[in-house]
């Protein structure tokens, strides 16, 4: 138990449990409290902020000699607790024990459940059993018991249930989502991550770190953070959402050759990150796209998305408005389209920063989590050691969006075609041309590929290189607050902290 510190104070909102508290001969003969009959006490346990945005529970015992005054405080704390209408109190529990280095299972029952069972949380707890369970088990189950699901895993289980909750939420409602201009319906049940995958990266980029005990303790103080999400079809098939990011050559490539080890964990992301660097493989293609003009902001702001945004509040009333206006209509289909063709060695389109723990300010350090638009990043061909200085600039605080061969764009929707899916359908009858389809043809010892890369969507391939994506402003929610503000307050309110203030 912390020293009980003097002269406190605690926002209710961050307040975990109240309980009364049990005192033991040993503590009822220490100090003053030796004097009293009989003392009483209650425990509050509350949110301690410490460095780099990681949250932890602290507690402070109050100690009383009336009981009657004891039960008062725990009952008027209690009802305080109650009248926080946004935190869960029943949840759904989804665990891969398979994620990252395997340890879902034992972060969950070690230094997660018990913070839900402190906070008065109820859980129905699924360990999944193959991939695709979560999903398949969030079509079948009673959501409407719920006031959020947890997923225990990486990016790769938030996916699974995102893409269960919103198709969920379309079949209920009988949506096609087959058809890419299909108005969504929107997805309000809550989802909270527990990080325990190999990159982690949608958790760090809401939270600010990726640690089980701050994302269960946002979870539990109820906190709500919008997300836009891209629909990604291939002609008039859907294919999947995505959040993070849609990555074409580079990233593409690394999924699919790190797929193939997943026995090594999260390393294999450095095994396959270094061969990839290696191969220097480049793809042609066109990629289509519509600027995003709703949004103020531009990919090269120097300021990021922090807790409260402004640029992402004024995007959610420019939404409201539209929706008021158009009704259904999408305007999109009206605004003008920028097509450029190249040889790129990655096509990057982020929703957020994709901050990480490898990529501590991400791929697109300015970009919103929730302002219905992504950066879409294009790099061209470019000799190794450029594309070596941009990777490292992933790593560090240079603009890593200042070189000649690196373009970004902020947009609401795009659309990308290979060049060998483009010369197949000009011209299909020619089999001598598909056949030679996998060489260059001009010089067969250059890294020109002709065949075409994987798109790498959240950490999953996608079985087609055409493609077609829209940005879904605030599609869904997680229990998250965003970055919050790394001030010097901060620095110093995480230091005295609230065992200073309660
Ligand atoms: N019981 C299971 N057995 C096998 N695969 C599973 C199981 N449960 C979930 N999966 C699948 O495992 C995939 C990867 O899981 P997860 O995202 O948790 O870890 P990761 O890939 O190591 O981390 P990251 O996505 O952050 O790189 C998910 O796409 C999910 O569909
Ligand atoms: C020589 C230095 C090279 C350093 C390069 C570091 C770059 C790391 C950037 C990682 C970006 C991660 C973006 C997130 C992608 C996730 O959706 C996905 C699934 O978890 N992860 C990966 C690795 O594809
Ligand atoms: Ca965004």
């Amino acid at each position: 138990m912390s020293p009980v510190p003097e002269n406190c104070f605690v926002p209710t909102s961050e307040i975990i449990a109240v309980e009364e508290t049990e005192l033991n001969k040993k503590q009822r003969n220490i100090g003053k409290w030796q004097k009293m009959a009989k003392p009483h006490a209650f425990t509050v346990y509350y949110v301690k902020k410490a460095r780099n945005h990681r949250w932890r529970c602290s507690d402070v015992t109050f100690w009383c000699v009336d009981e009657h005054l004891c039960n008062q405080w725990i009952q008027a704390l209690k009802e305080l607790l109650e009248m926080q209408k946004s935190r869960p109190k029943q949840l759904l529990v989804y665990i891969n024990p398979y994620g990252g280095k395997r340890q879902g299972k034992s972060i969950y029952e070690q230094k997660v459940a018990p913070l839900f069972s402190l906070a008065s949380i109820s859980t129905d707890v699924v360990i999944t059993e193959h991939a695709n369970h979560a999903k398949d088990n969030l079509f079948e189950v009673n959501i409407n018991k719920y006031d959020g699901v947890v997923c225990v895993g990486g990016d790769g289980m938030f996916s699974e249930v995102m893409h269960g909750l919103i198709g969920r939420m379309q079949k209920d409602s009988g949506i096609d989502q087959n058809n890419p201009k299909a108005p969504l319906v929107q997805c309000n049940i809550r989802i909270g991550i527990i990080p325990a995958g190999s990159t982690d990266c949608i958790c760090y980029s809401t939270v600010g770190i990726s640690d089980p005990v701050t994302s269960a303790l946002h979870i539990i103080v109820g906190d709500c953070q919008p997300l836009d999400v891209s629909s990604v079809h291939h002609n008039n098939t859907f294919l999947k959402y995505s959040v993070s990011l849609l990555g074409y050559g580079f990233y593409g490539d690394i999924l699919k050759d790190s797929e193939k080890k997943r026995w090594m964990g999260p390393m294999r992301y450095d095994y396959s990150g270094f061969k990839t660097f290696l191969s220097h493989h480049y793809y042609e293609g066109t990629i289509s796209f519509q600027p995003a003009k709703h949004t103020v902001g531009s990919p090269r702001d120097k300021d990021s998305c922090r807790t409260g945004c402004y640029i992402c509040k004024k995007s959610e009333q420019q939404l409201a408005e539209q929706h008021k206006e158009c009704g259904l209509k999408h305007e999109e289909d009206e605004e003008e389209w920028k097509v450029i063709k190249g040889k790129f060695l990655a096509i990057n389109a982020v929703n957020m920063s994709c901050a990480c723990p490898r990529s501590p300010k991400g791929l697109s350090p300015a970009a919103h989590l929730a302002d219905g638009s992504a950066d879409l990043i294009l790099v061209r061909k470019c000799s190794r050691f450029d594309f070596l200085r941009y990777l490292v600039r992933h790593t560090n605080q240079d603009d890593q969006f200042d070189f000649s061969f690196v373009d970004v764009y902020r947009v609401k929707s795009f659309q990308f075609t290979s060049k060998l899916s483009e010369d197949n359908e000009s011209n299909v009858t020619d089999i001598g041309k598909k056949r030679f389809g996998q060489f260059c043809r001009d010089h067969p010892a250059c890294c020109c590929n002709i065949a075409n890369s994987t798109w790498n969507c959240d950490g999953e391939t996608l079985d087609s290189s055409a493609i077609q994506v829209r940005v879904h402003c605030q599609f869904v929610k997680l229990f998250a607050r965003g970055i919050e503000e790394n001030s010097k307050d901060e620095a110093a309110y995480s230091q005295s902290s609230i065992e200073q203030l309660l």
